[in-house]
């Protein structure tokens, strides 16, 4: 009886009773569905992969890397984006396939173009004439042949916040369209012995909605290819389309299939180079966030509840802006539930707010709860993405667990720091000892 109740009130996730997993584990905790990442795959390759013709998936794992989600994506035939030394270090030592993964990044270092070169990475996208000037030296020396492909600003400006949104004119990222720069760099990678051009990328923005902004992407890269066409006898093969699509956090997110944004992809383009006398490139694109986004949820244990009478309630909880920068970075907005009263009426708001000795360090404004106690379970949803990737230990607070869920069972993929982790790297100069 006992038994049969809790299961009734308590929030489930991926048939986890998420109390449980928080007495198991600790809090915070990041809750990770394997079966969710497994079904937003499937649905790229349902109705992206294997409806068009000469198309791949590539994971952004920017979103959220660990060794165990690398095994997943591997499992699931998607390639992997990495766009550092250290998320290629951390596929590397995953085994996930080389020939799979493209390395972006808008700086790489001679060091990590060297490790990408050397791990023989299936694409390398350039960036900038400075990145294309170190790669030529490296595989000189290494007599590697590397496929490339020019990252471009398209000049398209999506709807999110602005600082999620890198396809614009004014962006730190590509070379951009107007002006001789693509040119000079075509020329120079097509003469080049070890490097072999394969064609373009634009990566618009996150959290898009919006199929427009591709779509005006894809006229201003067909024009580009066109003209290199023209001008250069240069033929692109190779498309990569970038991410962003958005996903449900909050009311007011109306989240598409992934079919909506490729269909008019792979129609724009078709049209435009039919129209341009051009074949159709291959094309490539890599959600983060709509893979694993509502694949996660976080636990907290709630803490001091402070009423101030006619202005509101706050909420705090065991972590906050180290595990969950969003709402401070974006103003992002998340629900939440808490879990141990999940059937309760929500009859107030309250605010949540995070541990920090931050005064932006507030996770949800808003929440409609029941009452609130400490020792109750916060479980807010949709933090898969852009959460555990971009935690910190400010306060010197150690950084949460991962636990992967599917189908009632658990298991720990990434351990919760200790305090001795926070400090392993610290040195103390012999004249202060
Ligand atoms: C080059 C590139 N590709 C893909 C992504 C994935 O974006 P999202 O998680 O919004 O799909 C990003 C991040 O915005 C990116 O910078
Ligand atoms: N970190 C951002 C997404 C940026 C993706 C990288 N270009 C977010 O949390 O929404």
């Amino acid at each position: 009886m006992e038994i049969a109740e809790k299961v009734r009130t308590n929030f489930e996730f991926a048939g986890c009773d998420t109390v449980e997993l928080a007495k198991e584990y600790g809090t915070p905790l990041y809750v990770v569905s394997e079966e969710k990442i497994r079904e937003q795959c499937r649905e790229i390759t349902q109705s992206f992969l294997k409806k068009h013709q000469n198309t791949k998936a590539t994971y952004a794992s920017k979103a959220f890397l660990t060794l165990a989600m690398c095994k997943i994506i591997e499992e699931e035939g998607l390639g992997l984006d990495v766009v550092s030394g250290g998320e290629l270090f951390t596929a590397v030592h995953a085994d996930f396939p080389m020939e799979k993964i493209v390395f972006h990044g808008n700086n790489k270092s001679y060091e990590e173009i060297y490790m990408a070169v050397s791990h023989g990475v299936g694409r390398i996208v350039v960036d900038n004439s400075h990145e294309l000037d170190m790669l030529e030296d490296i595989t000189n020396e290494l007599k590697r042949t590397v496929k490339i492909l020019f990252r471009v600003s398209p000049g398209v400006k999506g709807e999110t916040h602005e600082y999620i949104l890198t396809g614009q004119k004014d962006s730190k990222f590509g070379i951009p369209l107007e002006g001789d720069g693509i040119l000079q760099v075509v020329k120079k990678a097509t003469n080049s012995q070890f490097l072999k051009l394969m064609g373009f990328h634009f990566h618009l923005g996150s959290q898009l909605f919006d199929k427009n902004a591709y779509i005006l992407a894809i006229k201003a890269l067909t024009n580009l290819m066109k003209e290199l066409k023209d001008k250069l006898s240069y033929e692109t093969q190779e498309l990569n389309t970038g991410g962003g699509f958005g996903i449900y956090y909050t009311n007011g997110d109306k989240p598409k299939s992934i079919a909506y944004f490729t269909d008019a992809i792979m129609e724009e383009l078709k049209i435009q180079c039919n129209s341009l006398q051009h074949t159709v490139p291959s094309v490539v694109i890599e959600p983060g966030r709509w893979i694993i986004g509502n694949a996660g949820v976080t636990l907290y244990t709630i803490g001091a509840v402070k009423e101030i009478p006619n202005v509101r309630t706050y909420v705090s909880v065991d972590g906050g802006l180290p595990d969950n920068p969003r709402p401070a970075l974006y103003k992002a907005k998340y629900e939440a539930v808490i879990a141990n009263k999940n059937n309760q009426p929500r009859d107030r708001v309250v605010t949540i707010a995070g541990k920090c000795c931050e005064t932006g360090d507030i996770l949800i404004w808003d929440l409609e709860t029941p009452e609130i106690n400490s020792g109750d379970i916060l479980a807010v949803l949709s933090t898969g993405a852009y959460n555990y990737s971009m935690a910190s230990n400010y306060n010197k607070l150690p950084k949460p667990a991962v636990v992967l869920v599917n189908k009632g069972k658990s298991d720990l993929i990434v351990k919760r720091e200790k305090y001795e982790d926070l400090i392993r790297r610290d040195i103390i100069p012999k004249h202060l000892l």
